[in-house]
């Protein structure tokens, strides 16, 4: 019995002179929702491709589930489920539609399939719209019934390529819960984005990838642990007078904007310290935010970018 769902080791993709995989490791353990954050162009898509048989690596190999993955093993290939970045969908068709046509790929059929197909519109909480053509759905809810229809024939393993691109928040929120009902029921996720909020609410593991390497994996409060404790403070108001400016300036660089001083802590920086002038100054605790360090801190630590550009 191994505790890892899917495990690459060298993989290498190219396309012509782009190297979009460079020799990429990565573990996924059983039951983990686990992050493929990345800018742009990472390799998130190609390394999803190449788990699904449909491009080829150049080099390097996958296991799933312990064993060697065949891309040309059918049995294997039904212990994945695939939810593309660009929607799969049959516009003209209806949801069930949809959902039934996917079920008949995967060999269902019957009873079993109709079971399979409410609890597919459930899960996509499209019930009272199962009879509605595709193409008067809104992008959340085609990305919902994308995803539901990855998983008809009950795959062990979800990949699910930035689902939220291009929705609105609304939407993004539906899609979130249909997440969150297949990481409650313990299915094992690899969710790829460029969202680093999305990584940090619902993802238990992190891996950072970036040129078709993985730089960083881990859960995330381990992998924030190597940054210092406070990314930056800021004091609301700008109502300090030159000698409380001094003082702060102490604690590290501060720079001014109209309504607020921003200090960057300095080496030996003591929150505790800090509060402790704070309150000496007269400063109300709601003037004072404190940001923590973010994935989005550590991605800038790691390449010197932003994960955004
Ligand atoms: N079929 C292809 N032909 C040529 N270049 C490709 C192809 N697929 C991917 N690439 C290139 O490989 C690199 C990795 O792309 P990939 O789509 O895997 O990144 P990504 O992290 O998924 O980013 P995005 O969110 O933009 O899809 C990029 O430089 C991309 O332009």
């Amino acid at each position: 019995m191994t505790d890892t769902a899917l495990a690459a080791v060298g993989l290498r993709k190219s396309f012509g002179d782009t190297v979009a995989l460079d020799g990429l490791d990565l573990a996924v353990p059983k039951g983990a929702f686990f992050g493929l954050l990345g800018p742009n162009g990472a390799g998130k898509s190609t390394f999803m491709s190449l788990v699904t048989g449909f491009q080829d690596a150049d080099g390097g190999q996958f296991s799933l589930f312990g064993e060697v993955l065949d891309p040309a093993d059918t049995g294997q290939k039904l212990r994945i489920g695939f939810a593309p970045q660009h929607i799969a969908l049959y516009k003209e068709l209806s949801a069930e539609a949809n959902l039934a046509l996917f079920g008949r790929l995967y060999g269902l059929s019957g009873r079993g399939l109709d079971q399979r197909v409410e609890a597919a519109l459930e899960l996509a909480r499209l019930m009272d719209r199962r009879g509605d053509r595709v193409k008067t759905f809104s992008g959340g809810m085609m990305r919902r019934l994308n995803i539901a229809a990855a998983l008809l024939h009950e795959p062990e393993l979800l990949l699910c390529d930035e689902p939220t691109v291009g929705v609105d928040p609304q939407s993004r929120n539906a899609i979130f819960e249909t997440l969150l009902e297949l990481k409650s029921r313990g299915m094992t996720v690899i969710y790829s984005t460029h969202y680093m909020e999305e990584a940090e609410r619902l993802c238990d593991r992190v891996a950072i990838i970036d040129h078709g390497r993985i730089l960083a994996e881990g859960d995330i409060d381990g992998l924030l642990e190597g940054l210092p404790a406070v990314n930056a403070v800021r004091v609301r108001g700008g109502e300090l007078d030159e000698a409380a400016v001094a003082a702060l300036s102490q604690f590290g660089a501060v720079s001014v904007s109209e309504r607020a001083h921003h200090l960057v802590p300095g080496e030996g920086f003591r929150l505790s310290r800090f509060h402790v002038w704070a309150e000496g100054e007269g400063l109300e605790p709601r003037d004072v935010i404190v940001e923590r360090p973010t994935l989005e801190h550590l991605f800038l630590q790691l390449t010197g970018r932003e994960l955004r550009e």
